[in-house]
């Protein structure tokens, strides 16, 4: 069996459907294009599978309702247009889906929510009541109340979350293209299609240019950066064009479309899942080449003795990135020093600490467990 087909039976379906692929042109939602995915979900859905959208279209839909026709460009101005629209984008979903005698529940989540361990636990028992009900949730970011500090600004990493946090089969992002190309199609359109790999292959990471279209946000990379969040939860990511004529379906019945992108390890812990999902970092620890090591093949706590330099002003219990020298992120935990302990520990064994600081939190600078290699 071909991993389409293995992967088109699986029961628990995240769907992403874009900016660049929801809005007509800028102007509103294309309500024809999501009635036809509504009817296609819903076929899905009578299949057996459980089905969890999420959407954006919240800014363009309100400077279609307020009448603007350029994309404000103040952060004011961008949470009042998605305030608005946000209204018209479940308005639509849930108009469409009631026809089928479905309900929808809308859900707006900020980045706060995954790096919170709380919330994080609270949205996934919410997710998984809304899917055990047998109701559509909708996601969007809630861009009302989303600063840079705390936003996700596309709707990929979003769905990369959401996929871990439903523990989902496969994701389905839909957008504008046909799936991931070797070069950006739009700059270069000898570019070939990639049909399958596997999420996490800096090979492919590398093909993917990060900016969106006129309409989009992140572009490729964050749909393959979404792909290697998916595969934590052991979630295939299918990067598909919304536009092929029933392509959920296609999917379903086992089709050969687009790009698949297959975990490459197996899942990786809950609670690991939800250290990955943090995206912003309070700090970053630079290791020697011992400790990479270290971290890379055995899976052990990070010591202060490999670290070499640190930035940022993090405190206990901070999300930091660890790096090489060289700068390449290698992982990421939960620090049990701040930083300026950890300057004045850096490079000393950890029996050292007690005499340099006056006290011992933990012998480790991160344990193994609030440690998740990326
Ligand atoms: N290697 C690539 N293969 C395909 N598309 C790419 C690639 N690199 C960049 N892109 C661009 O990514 C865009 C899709 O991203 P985006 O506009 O953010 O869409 P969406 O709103 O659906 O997330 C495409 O229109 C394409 O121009
Ligand atoms: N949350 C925003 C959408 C962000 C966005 O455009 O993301 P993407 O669809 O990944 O390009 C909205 O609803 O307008």
């Amino acid at each position: 069996m071909s991993k389409q087909t293995e992967i088109s039976k699986s029961q628990r379906w995240v769907i992403k459907i874009g900016s660049a692929l929801l809005t007509n042109e800028g102007r509103g939602l294309d309500k024809i294009a999501i009635e036809n995915w509504v009817k296609q979900i819903v076929t899905l859905c009578q299949q057996g599978k459980e089905v969890v959208l999420v959407s954006s279209g919240a800014v363009a839909e309100g400077m279609n309702r307020l009448g603007w026709t350029e994309r404000p460009a103040t952060l004011h101005e961008l949470q009042a247009a998605a305030a608005v629209g946000q209204m018209g984008m479940v308005q639509t979903y849930e108009t469409c889906f009631k026809n089928y005698g479905i309900h929808t529940a809308q859900v707006l989540l900020t980045h706060d929510d995954a790096a919170n361990r709380k919330r994080y636990l609270n949205a996934r028992s919410a997710l998984k009541t809304l899917i055990n009900l047998k109701v559509i949730p909708v996601i969007n970011e809630n861009d009302t109340v989303a600063t840079d500090e705390i936003r996700f600004g596309d709707n990929d990493t979003l769905a990369g979350l959401v996929s871990n946090l439903v523990e989902a089969d496969v994701l389905v992002i839909m957008t504008d293209q046909q799936g991931l190309y070797e070069r950006d199609p739009r700059l270069d359109s000898t570019a070939k299609l990639i049909s399958q790999g596997y999420a996490g292959d800096p090979v492919l990471e590398a093909m993917a240019g990060s900016t969106g279209g006129r309409l989009g946000r992140g572009g490729m990379a964050t749909k393959l950066r979404a792909a290697r969040v998916s595969a934590r939860s052991g979630t295939a990511t299918w990067i598909v064009s919304g536009r092929i004529p029933d392509v959920l379906l296609k999917i379903a019945n086992g089709g050969n479309l687009g790009t698949l992108l297959l975990p490459a390890q197996p899942p990786v812990e809950a609670r690991k899942q939800w250290l990955g999902a943090n995206q912003k970092m309070r700090g970053e620890l630079y290791l020697d080449d011992g400790a990479v090591n270290v971290l890379r093949s055995s899976g052990k706590s990070l010591l202060a003795v490999g670290v070499k330099q640190i930035k940022g002003d993090f405190t206990r219990g901070d999300m930091v990135a660890c790096l090489t020298l060289d700068g390449q992120e290698i992982a990421r935990g939960i620090v049990n020093y701040s930083a300026e302990e950890t300057t004045r520990i850096k490079g000393q064994a950890s029996n050292r600490i007690a005499e340099i600081l006056g006290y011992v939190d933990e012998p480790e600078l991160i344990h193994r467990d609030n440690l998740i290699l990326l």
